[in-house]
């Protein structure tokens, strides 16, 4: 049996009818291979169909309206300059089809959960850009299969963070990816559906993810995922200057890049590669024939330069229990349970006597649930727009440096990494 590929192309690969058109001619030098094309939604279409979704839950009807008009201008002029302005061709008339699907979910007032709502609506950016991108590989004769990653990635009912069941979605994958029907596949990234078919997603960013576990039910050769960077970096050249690209690295270096929020690849992805021992290359788009950075089993690699990560909009959580008692395991159960239930994501912690903190992500709508719950036997103080940052393989220059520019209200140190929660000078 031939070997299988993923290949995973981001927002930014997708963000115009030009970029599609780049995506094309990079699986054309792939053409004769078993390919799975993840896609994800086209640049900034998630955040606007967040938007759209808040104004939803705001009654905001007009504002709601607009950027739906806005969404809906923005693909189909896309979708128009891929056909050369026929407007009767059928990959206009499926974009039209699903912005009137996107439509009929926002009438009138939502009756269940944001979270349930965020999937149902969000999930549309990645519909839209892989119907575009299929059809038009189809139309310049790189024929594919599309298949509806919602109904091939199971999850549970964990609406905007869905929990993958592997099982069922191994058996669903191998019969949906059928090499014997077509060598190339074209798919959604972020997007999954629960076994009673309400769609689901796997949190922002999550089309990493979703390359990783079908490259592990699928069994691929290796995964490469098209970045608007050449590799990996030893830093975000768009924060950063200087930065270098890192040949190679081990998963465990990626894992930690990815946890501590190195946005070039999402934290969940390392895993599933890693249990099987997938390689996973990170290409740029842009230039597609150099060598991009590998990301293997070897904990060989080489010396590593400083590698910094910063995490934006973090809040910093002190907790102090309402009768004074001290910060002990029972107490400090029940915060995690807590921020556990309401998804809030943990980046940092610190704990004194009868004082706990933690740094978190900031995501509104979490904060504010699991604040509520936490003031019933906490009081609960907490400093908002901080940054988190994290160097890997530090210098004594590096942290005096930080230290010169930043006010630091938290810092922690191992041997190989120091993190810092800051608020720049
Ligand atoms: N260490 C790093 N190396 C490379 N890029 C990084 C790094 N940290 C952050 N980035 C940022 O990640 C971006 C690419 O990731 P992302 O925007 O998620 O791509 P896409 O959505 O197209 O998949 C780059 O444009 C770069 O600004
Ligand atoms: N579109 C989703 C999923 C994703 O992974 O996107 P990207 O590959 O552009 O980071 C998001 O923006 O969160």
């Amino acid at each position: 049996m031939e070997p299988l590929f993923v290949f995973k192309f981001g927002g930014a690969s997708v963000k115009s009818a030009k970029a599609i058109r780049n995506l094309a001619d990079i699986l054309l030098k792939h053409r004769n291979r078993n390919l799975v094309v993840v896609i994800s939604a086209m640049a900034k279409t998630t955040n606007a169909l967040e938007d759209i979704l808040s104004r939803w839950f705001e009654g905001d009807a007009v504002g709601m309206q607009e950027r739906v008009d806005e969404l809906e201008k923005f693909h189909i002029e896309a979708g128009l300059e891929l056909v050369d302005g026929d407007e009767n061709h059928v990959l206009i008339s499926v974009i039209k089809l699903l912005l009137e699907q996107l439509k009929s979910q926002l009438k009138g007032k939502p009756h269940k959960s944001y979270d349930f709502h965020y999937d149902q609506i969000v999930s549309f950016g990645e519909l839209l850009s892989t119907h575009i991108v299929s059809y038009y590989l189809n139309e310049i004769g790189i024929s594919n299969i599309l298949v509806d990653a919602r109904k091939c990635i199971i999850t549970d009912t964990t609406y905007r963070d869905g929990i993958v069941d592997e099982e069922t979605s191994s058996i669903l994958c191998q019969k949906e990816f059928d090499l014997g029907k077509g060598n190339i596949f074209i798919t959604q990234g972020f997007i999954g559906g629960t076994k009673v078919g309400t769609t689901t997603t796997l949190g922002r960013e999550g089309s990493d993810y979703t390359a990783a576990i079908l490259a592990n039910l699928l069994n691929a050769k290796d995964v490469t995922i098209w970045k608007d960077v050449e590799g990996v970096l030893n830093a975000d050249p768009k924060i950063f200057s200087n930065t270098q690209k890192l040949d190679k690295i081990s998963y465990q270096e990626a894992i930690e890049l990815a946890y501590s929020g190195a946005q070039v690849i999402h934290p969940k992805t390392i895993k599933p590669l890693q249990n099987k021992g997938i390689p996973l290359y990170v290409k740029s788009f842009i230039n597609p024939d150099a060598a991009g950075t590998v990301i293997i089993n070897n904990d060989n690699v080489g010396k590593l330069p400083p590698i910094l990560i910063l995490k934006r909009n973090q809040v910093l959580i002190s907790l102090s229990p309402r009768d004074f008692s001290f910060v002990i395991e029972d107490c400090l159960s029940k915060i995690f349970a807590i921020l556990y239930k309401h998804r809030v994501k943990v980046n940092m912690i610190h704990n004194s006597a009868i004082s706990f903190t933690v740094c978190v992500d900031y995501d509104k709508i979490r904060f504010e649930r699991a604040q509520e719950e936490l003031k019933e036997e906490f009081s609960v103080r907490y400093n908002s727009g901080l940054e988190l940052l994290t160097v890997r393989h530090y210098t004594h220059e590096i942290i005096e440096e930080i230290a010169k520019k930043n006010v630091i209200y938290l810092q922690q140190r191992t041997r190989s990494t120091a993190r810092f929660v800051i608020d720049r000078l």
